[in-house]
């Protein structure tokens, strides 16, 4: 326990746990440093709810060997973990981006089983603990965050028995066929086992794990259906909630931003220097292999090869936010990208009028929403998505009922977001002629659809997510049981 005081001398009464702080530090050449936001979907959901309960954060200032103390960046209290160069390649970029993301995406590219990077997995964890138990109050909310840090809820346990722990696993959790691989799979359950309450997108998560922790640990399991809990695992001497809560977006707020003077005059502006086509698609990623970005535009260029799509009057942008850049398979994701994208414009565009307008860099949110309302087509097209934030704010920004959403079937959005154009992402035909679809919907239709899409986004946003997850952790952490939330505390959620 070294010297970790057991009841806590931290002040923070609710403390995310995550691998990166919601800002990176960004050092330029000219030896100068700042912070920007970092990017992907976890800290766009958590970010909002942090600042509303004035908690601290614990995570990784995305750059290594840099070692800051613990600041407060535009109110939040934030407490970095310094990571070294080696850490970063085998805790980062190896064991959670090279071994449990493939393994935890369908197996998309063959996942590598490496002891050194699983050691170096180990002691990251143990210093991520180590610093919530130095933050934490006595009998603080820790809510530990997705697959990066699955050993932390055990550490922090034995460190802290006095505090409320919480985990949510941010992408999919794999079926035992596929989680049987991993060498190391028996601790990695029983990391996240130390939490009180485990959380998921969506109940076939949930219940992979359930299976699992039965299958493998030969733990009792018992099934349940109170409010989000699906089930529940007795250990020697607690009983763990384990429960689906799909995440969202802060709708009202993006809603509202959508409708900003400056953002709708911005989106006129951006047709107008897209060369004012009649139809504009988008697709707005990091640069993943999950998010099926090469599959759209073989989409797009064969449409255009058949001559099915108007090369004079369609235009699609495509953001690419750079990620992950030293591992192998991402590199070799944007050599494919890029090729597409200079195939499509070397035999579709005209001098001045690119087909694809690409951009790896990421783009700020004042842009991206005005993207999003300009575009008449949204894609997402991933092949294995745990939510797929993306799809959620182009329908929160569409609160004029205008656009369309083309949608995986293999994302956690599509489980509620049934109205959208749903494609199987594998089926490349069946994706061109839905694209083709959207493209030509009947407006009457294509605003009833949209309808449907913004009610469901606007009625279950981040702040009803997080309350839902912590008001069911606390009830856990009482007593092991769960209730369901009240219509007032929902309304209070949802307003807030
Ligand atoms: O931190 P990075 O390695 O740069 O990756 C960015 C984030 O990517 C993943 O996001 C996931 O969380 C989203 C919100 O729940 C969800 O919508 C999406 O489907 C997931 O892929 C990752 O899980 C995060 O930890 C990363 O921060
Ligand atoms: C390209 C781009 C994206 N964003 C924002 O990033 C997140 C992405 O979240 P999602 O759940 O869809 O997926 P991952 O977490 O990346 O796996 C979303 O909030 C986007 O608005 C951005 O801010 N800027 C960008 O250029």
């Amino acid at each position: 326990m070294n010297n970790i005081r057991q009841n806590g001398e931290g002040h923070a009464d609710f403390v995310v746990v995550a691998n990166r702080l919601p800002v990176d530090l960004e050092r330029r050449p000219d030896g100068t440093t700042s912070w920007r936001r970092s990017p992907g979907g976890l800290v766009t959901a958590l970010e909002p709810i942090l600042r509303a309960k004035s908690g601290a954060w614990v995570g990784w200032p995305g750059v290594p060997d840099e070692h800051v103390e613990h600041f407060t960046e535009d109110g939040l209290a934030l407490y970095p973990v310094s990571l070294s160069s080696q850490e970063v390649a085998e805790y980062y970029e190896g064991f959670s981006n090279d071994t449990l993301w493939p393994l935890y995406h369908d197996v998309l590219v063959p996942p590598t089983y490496d002891r050194d990077w699983w050691g170096s997995y180990s002691a990251v964890n143990r210093r991520f603990a180590e610093e919530a138990a130095r933050c934490a109050a006595p009998g603080a909310t820790v809510w530990i965050q997705d697959y990066q840090l699955q050993l932390v809820p055990k550490i922090l346990r034995e460190l802290r028995p006095d505090l409320e722990i919480g985990f949510f696993l941010h992408i999919p959790f794999p079926p035992v066929e596929l989680f049987m691989q991993l060498p190391w799979r028996r601790e990695i359950i029983e990391g996240m086992l130390g939490a009180d309450l485990i959380g998921f997108h969506l109940p076939g998560g949930a219940n992979n794990f359930l299976f699992l922790a039965h299958r493998l640990l030969e733990l009792e399991t018992t099934r349940t259906e109170v409010g989000s809990v699906l089930g529940q695992v007795h250990t020697h001497d607690r009983i763990v909630n384990i429960g689906a809560f799909p995440i969202s977006v802060d709708s009202h707020e993006l809603e509202a931003a959508a409708k900003e003077d400056t953002i709708v005059a911005r989106a006129i502006e951006l047709r107008r220097e897209l060369g004012n086509p009649d139809k504009i698609l988008l697709g707005v990623d990091r640069l993943d292999y999950t998010k099926g970005i090469d599959l759209r535009l073989e989409a797009i260029r064969e449409l255009l090869d058949e001559g099915r799509l108007d090369a004079e009057h369609t235009v699609m942008v495509q953001l690419a936010t750079p990620s992950r850049e030293r591992v192998q398979h991402y590199i070799d994701l944007r050599g494919v990208i890029e090729e597409h994208v200079g195939h499509i414009n070397g035999d579709h565009a005209q001098i001045g009028h690119p087909i694809v307008h690409y951009l790896y860099q990421p783009v700020s949110r004042d842009e991206l929403i005005a993207l999003f309302v300009a575009a008449d087509v949204m894609l997402v097209t991933p092949k294995r998505d745990g939510m797929n934030l993306v799809a959620k704010e182009y329908v929160a920004c569409r609160g004029d009922l205008g656009g369309a959403l083309v949608l995986s079937e293999f994302t956690g959005a599509a489980m509620e977001l049934r109205q959208s154009y749903l494609v199987n992402p594998h089926d490349l035909d069946g994706v061109k002629n839905m694209i083709m679809t959207a493209l030509h919907q009947d407006a009457e239709s294509g605003r009833r659809r949209m309808s449907a899409l913004h009610r469901q986004v606007m009625s279950h946003d981040v702040h009803r997510w997080a309350h839902s997850f912590l008001t069911t952790l606390t009830d856990s952490a009482a007593n092991g049981t769960v209730r369901d939330l009240t219509d007032t505390e929902h309304d209070l959620a949802v307003n807030a």
